[in-house]
């Protein structure tokens, strides 16, 4: 079976632009992929590779895009190298979506309207709110809270530590009980500065974890953490690419591991490793618009930890 193959680069403006340890990100840039079959089924794929977290560039993507013939078989799509693990999970998805689609081709009014159909299933989920960096975060949470939402995650390592201990003694005040805050340093502190973190975690009682305390180099100090500490630790740029996440488990990381799907490479293996081994997985957003999304979450009803949120809290990423 062969397929036709087209693709379209995209760029879309945030609404609010997010403020992590990594600075300040303002616009999605991504391709979307079409492939027809011979009796006309079409799917839909999205590459959203996110360069600073370890995946591959938006250039590099696009010039394996451009290497591909306009007819391409499942061979192709699956000897896509793991350096280019949003490729991987773009054309894998949009093959994925051939073999289960009835023929109709819905992806066009998708990309228009870039509202997510939730579909029952995605209505499973717990959501986390993605909360505003900073100070904003104290007046913010309602929103999340009035949606259903009661898992919130917000950012730190983008400031001075004493303000930001400020904020976050002032956001577990307000919180209401039976909320979880994530905190999310993005790599950003110094192994002082996430010990004084689980500190103050460990007392709040309210912080469901800390995700990515230390730069990926500083595994070893992380893991001791771990078991330092009551509060948990989640990898996430350690963990960004599937191989990165295997070679995590296999130095014995235990704790919780969060899952960008849209970057981690093929989907198939990340459902076979998944499915072998027992982890504590958090799945999280790229800010990929709508069509990797339902892919994504579509693999989130599937494998993730049925007491963790997901983090795709926020629907109103563009403008
Ligand atoms: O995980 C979430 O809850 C929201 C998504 C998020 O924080 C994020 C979104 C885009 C890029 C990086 C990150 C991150 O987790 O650092
Ligand atoms: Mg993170």
């Amino acid at each position: 079976m062969t397929y036709r193959f087209e693709f379209n680069p995209y760029q879309r403006q945030f609404r609010h632009p997010l403020t992590t340890h990594h600075g300040i990100w303002k616009v999605r840039e991504g391709i979307i992929l079409r492939l027809v079959d011979e009796k006309g089924r079409v799917g839909w794929g999205e590459i959203a590779p996110l360069p600073w977290f370890g995946s591959e560039t938006l250039e590099q993507a696009l010039t394996v895009c451009q290497q591909f013939p306009s007819q391409i078989t499942s061979t192709d799509i699956f000897s896509i190298p793991a350096e280019f693990p949003a490729c991987q999970f773009g054309f894998e998805s949009a093959w994925d979506g051939l073999v289960t689609s009835n023929g109709e081709d819905e992806g066009e009014s998708r990309i228009e309207t870039e509202q997510i159909s939730q579909s029952l299933t995605h209505a499973s989920l717990k959501y986390s709110y993605l909360l505003p960096t900073g100070e904003a975060a104290l007046t913010s949470w309602q929103q999340g809270w009035q949606q259903g939402d009661r898992t919130f995650k917000w950012k730190i390592g983008v400031t001075s530590m004493e303000s930001e201990l400020r904020w976050f003694e002032q956001l577990v005040q307000i919180l209401p009980e039976s909320a979880q805050l994530r905190l999310d340093a993005n790599g950003g502190l110094t192994q002082h500065q996430a010990q004084q973190w689980l500190q103050v975690a460990d007392q709040a009682g309210i912080v469901e974890f800390l995700e990515q305390p230390l730069p990926p180099e500083e595994f070893a100090a992380m893991r001791a953490m771990y078991d330092q500490y009551r509060t948990a630790i989640a990898l996430d740029e350690s963990v960004a690419t599937l191989n990165q996440l295997k070679t995590c488990y296999q130095q014995g990381w235990r704790g919780i591991f969060v899952i960008k799907a849209a970057i981690a490479g093929s989907p198939t293996q990340l459902r076979q490793f998944c499915q072998a081994h027992d982890i504590d997985v958090v799945f999280s957003s790229v800010f990929e618009s709508a069509i990797a999304r339902q892919a994504v979450l579509n693999l989130a009803v599937e494998l993730s930890h049925p007491h963790r949120a997901v983090g795709f809290g926020v629907n109103h990423w563009f403008v």
